[in-house]
This record gives structure tokens, sequence and C-alpha cells, in this order.
């Protein structure tokens, strides 16, 4: 069984207004799924509708009840009042999390070169060590679906390939990946199966094959797949 089936008829920020449309797809365990698509498109406000944060809604989301999510947003998010460790200290027992799972964010924060940091206010934090930290912050509780929007974003080189290995070994202990990004060749070369989105409906989803034959692109290349104008310029 799909550890989520997403099922929209259509959702939006306000009553009457239809912002995504028609979208249907689910999620397994240990699958890798890459959400591309232009800016405005809606990658970000289906995610929400996934995630219950959107406000109108026409559809269902039928979610593996015993199932744990993540999400990780497109910008960081912190309290100003806490340090980086407070956070996890914070969600820990929110969550009701284990003794293990703060070793393990110690882990994560050790291979993120940010340990030497965490009794620090994360606003004191450069960009790229702000959204490691809100990696880190989605990580530790070993979800079993974690849902990214651009976790790239601003992150060094080094951190990229981290990030890149840590993906891929959730990916192996079963956790489900949504990852929503604009480095489409990055997508292309590691994920399992793609959603391209266009104008609030997904255009094409399956393998990769699948979604190059769904879109007629020819040349093999994920990029072929989305239009060059904007959403918001047609
Ligand atoms: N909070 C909001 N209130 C009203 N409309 C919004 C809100 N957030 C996004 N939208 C609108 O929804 C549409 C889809 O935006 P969305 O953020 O989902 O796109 P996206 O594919 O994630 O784009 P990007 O790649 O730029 O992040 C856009 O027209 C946008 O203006």
């Amino acid at each position: 069984m799909a550890l989520i089936h997403v099922k929209i008829k259509q959702a939006g920020y306000k009553p009457n207004e239809s912002i995504i449309s028609n979208i249907d797809f689910s999620i397994n365990r240990g699958e890798l799924v890459g959400m591309i698509g232009n800016n405005g498109a809606g990658k970000s406000t289906t995610i929400k509708a996934m995630l219950g944060e959107l406000p109108f809604l026409e559809g269902k989301i039928e979610k593996n009840e015993d199932s744990s999510y993540s999400y990780i947003p497109e910008r960081p998010i912190y309290y100003d009042e806490l340090t980086l460790w407070e956070h996890f200290e914070f969600v820990c027992a929110v969550e009701q999390l284990q003794e293990e799972n703060l070793e393990y964010a110690k882990e994560l924060l050790n291979v993120f070169r940010l340990i030497d940091r965490i009794h620090e206010f994360p606003s004191t934090f450069s960009k790229g060590m702000q959204q490691k930290g809100m990696i880190a912050l989605a990580m530790f509780s070993k979800p079993d679906l974690l849902v990214i929007d651009e976790p790239f974003m601003g992150l060094d080189p080094g951190s990229t390939k981290l990030l890149l290995d840590m993906i891929d070994q959730e990916r192996v202990s079963g956790t489900a990946i949504l990852m929503c990004t604009h480095i489409v060749d990055t997508a292309q070369r590691i994920c399992d199966s793609f959603l391209v989105v266009e104008n609030g409906t997904i255009k094409a989803s399956g393998t990769l094959d699948e979604v190059l034959s769904q879109c007629g692109a020819e040349d093999g290349n994920l990029y072929s797949c989305l239009s060059l104008e904007d959403e918001g310029d047609e």
C-alpha cells in the first residue's frame, strides 16, 4: 500500500480560487520522487495541500495512519528565542522522540559541520547553515516520508554532496522522499520517479522513461519536459 495517495480535484488559498487541479499521485516507501516545474507552476502549493496546510481543498489525501512525515520548507523557519540545539530538544519533547533521535541529530549536525554552533541562535547563521539546520531537524525524527522543498538552495558544493549521500542513505533505509527542485539534472540522476507540474496540474508522472515519453522529450533530457516560459508570463 502506498504511504500517501494525493487526489486533489482542486485547491487554493481563497474560496472559489483554483490554484492546483486534477492532481493524482502516490508515494511508496523507499521511493525518491522528484517534483519539477517552472516558477509558479504549483509545486509548493501541491506540497502544502498534501500536508493539509491549504485552506481550500476539494479532494482527499489518503495517508497511511501509522506513518510520520517531516517537511523542510523552502525558506528556513526558526524560533527567535531558541538556540539550534533547543529546537531539537523542543521537537523531541513535542513529538515524544527518544534519546537515540537526539544522538542521531548530533551525528547529522556533525556531518553538516554545525556541531560547534549548536548553542547559538540560528538567526546568526549563514543561509546555507540555516538550511542545513532545517534538514537535520526534519531528518532526526526518522520520518517515513520526508518532504523537501528546494533542498539544495544555498548549499555549498560539499554540503550538496553530503545531502545527496544522506538522501540516498535515507532512501535505502526505507524513507520515502518527495523532493521539489529546480536542479533538474540532479533530479534526473537520482530520483526513482518524477512529477512534472505545469499550470497547477500534473503534466506527466512516472519513471524517467514514462515522463519523457508523456512530454514527448525525445532528447532524453528532463529539462525538455519544462516549457520555456515562466508560468506567470503566460
Ligand atoms: N500564500 C499564497 N497566497 C495566494 N497565492 C499564492 C500563495 N502562494 C502561492 N500562491 C500562488 O500560487 C501559484 C503557484 O505558486 P507555487 O508557490 O505553488 O509555485 P511553485 O511551483 O512552488 O513555484 P517556485 O518554483 O517559484 O517556488 C502562483 O500563482 C502563486 O502566486
